[in-house]
């Protein structure tokens, strides 16, 4: 089976890799075509959602896998969220969230003068490329749980509905 994945950040690519262990997993850019810091599940999903699509029509796979990154609010506080989907070739949709933890105040600060969680968590953490690594789930959990593992979650989320509705 070939899986596309939408997207060449090495820690989602390996949570798809870690799930879909037997399958030849590929990796292509892919538009999320929603803001680059989107601010709401409904974004977040949006995004995911896209890029999944899109690597399905720009690669001869049976699966494509979008998943994205953006925060929420939760009342007035200000939350990481992960979105997740994947798309099959007759075009169904499955989607799927990862844990999501609460940003300190001052992360949101600094998203509100536009600039990237990526960028502000690299600034935070005086380390490079935390997006592609750890993530800010890593650092806030003091690396208890990286961007990858919170990622291989919601692909197996992803993966077993897509499994169980094979099955009706
Ligand atoms: O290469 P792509 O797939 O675009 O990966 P990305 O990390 O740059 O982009 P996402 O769409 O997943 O995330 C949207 C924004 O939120 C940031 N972001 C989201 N979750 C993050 C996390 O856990 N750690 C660090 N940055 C995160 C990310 O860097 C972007 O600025």
């Amino acid at each position: 089976m070939n899986v596309v994945i939408g997207s060449k950040n090495p820690a989602k690519i390996a949570a798809v890799k870690d799930v879909f262990t037997e399958a030849a997993v590929t990796a292509r850019d892919a538009p999320s075509l929603i803001s680059d810091q989107p601010f709401s599940d409904v974004e977040t999903r949006q995004g995911a959602v896209n890029r999944a699509s899109h690597s399905l029509k720009v690669a001869s796979a049976a699966i494509g896998i979008g998943l994205e990154g953006g925060v929420m609010y939760v009342d007035d506080e200000l939350y990481l969220c992960n979105w997740g989907a994947l798309i099959t070739r007759d075009k169904a949709i499955f989607t799927a969230s990862g844990a999501r933890i609460l940003l300190p105040a001052g992360i949101e600060c600094e998203l509100k003068k536009e600039i990237e969680l990526g960028d502000v968590m690299d600034a935070h953490a005086r380390r490079r490329d935390v997006r592609k690594k750890e993530g800010a789930i890593g650092i806030f959990t003091n690396d208890h749980i990286s961007r990858k593992e919170m990622f291989v979650h919601v692909v197996r989320m992803l993966r077993g509905q897509w499994e169980y509705a094979q099955k009706k």
